[in-house]
């Protein structure tokens, strides 16, 4: 078998595609949907999302704000940021990109932020509405996997799915997704504790695998048919690396891949939010 590609540089094209309608139909109501990134410090890999981010914002024609901040910037100039993006009329949402130097309370910036502009999905009270099943903005990742396996008609209701990793980001919220009753899967969430991950796995119809660890999974533990989709991000000395070691596409059905997995979905997803949130109307 040689797994279908389950491909989020395409998708994501016909997602922003399907944006840029609507978005047209916000600006000709004058409320242009505004997107905003606060970035701190000079990483690049940061600087390189964030960049993405205002390309895909381009392209669909929400406006975008840049709030670049220098690698020694104090809490309070990060909160400041915060305060005026809460504030301001023209930005619908924005996210702060994590993550934030050392020193930085990620944690205490994200509550800050008002959660109705959160376009991340990550803010407790957004993560609480996803827990209570209330309407919210969705974290990204996770909705990127959920919807680029809808996308390809792949099932999840009934469906045994194992997750790798339990961060906040990933792991943790893909699994309150998934259990959704609008989506119903069954959920099995590993992590450093899991006794026999690679039993976990074989059971899986499908694995969603974000542990950060390179070619973790390997095709002994993939159940033959199953859909594999790879979160799994480190940039290696010939870049991106995942979790999921390349002959796994010899077993599974599908596949998402790094790059042009779910990394592009995740992008389309925080669009999406943002979309979502000018049609819903500031009230
Ligand atoms: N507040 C916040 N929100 C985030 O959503 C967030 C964040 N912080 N910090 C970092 C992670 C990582 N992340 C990615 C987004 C897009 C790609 C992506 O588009 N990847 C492409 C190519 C990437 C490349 O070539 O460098 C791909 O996988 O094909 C990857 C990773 C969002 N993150
Ligand atoms: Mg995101």
């Amino acid at each position: 078998m040689t797994a279908t590609k389950l491909d989020g540089k395409a998708t994501l094209a016909s997602i922003l595609d399907e944006l840029s309608g609507r978005v047209a139909a916000l600006t000709a109501a004058g409320r242009t949907p505004g997107l905003a990134t606060v970035l701190v410090g000079d990483d690049p890999g940061s600087q390189s999302y964030v960049r993405a981010k205002h390309n895909d914002c381009a392209k669909v024609g929400i406006t975008s704000i840049r709030r670049d901040l220098p690698a020694d910037a104090t809490q309070a100039d990060v909160e400041k940021v915060i305060d005026e993006l809460n504030a301001d009329p023209a930005c619908t949402g924005y996210i702060v990109q994590l993550p934030l130097p050392k020193g930085l309370d990620s944690g205490a910036a994200l509550e800050r932020m008002d959660p109705d502009k959160d376009a991340d999905g990550l803010h407790p009270t957004n993560l609480g509405r996803l827990v209570l099943q209330e309407p919210g903005p969705l974290p990204c990742t996770p909705r990127g996997v959920v919807e680029l396996l809808r996308r390809y008609d792949v099932p999840l209701n009934g469906a045994k799915v194992t997750v790798l990793g339990r961060g906040v980001t990933v792991g943790r919220p893909l699994g309150l997704l998934l259990t959704l009753r609008s989506v119903n899967a069954t959920v099995t969430l590993c992590h450093t504790g899991t006794k026999d991950v690679a039993a976990e796995l074989r059971a899986a119809d499908v694995i969603v695998a974000a542990a950060g660890v390179p070619g973790l999974v390997t095709a002994d533990m993939v159940k033959p048919g199953a859909a594999v989709l790879d979160v799994g991000i480190t940039r290696g000395e010939d870049g991106l690396v995942g979790d999921v070691a390349p002959e796994v596409a010899e077993v599974a059905s599908y596949l998402a891949p790094v790059p042009g997995g779910v990394g592009p979905m995740t992008r389309g997803m925080l669009l999406t939010n943002v979309v979502e949130r000018a049609e819903r109307g500031t009230e």
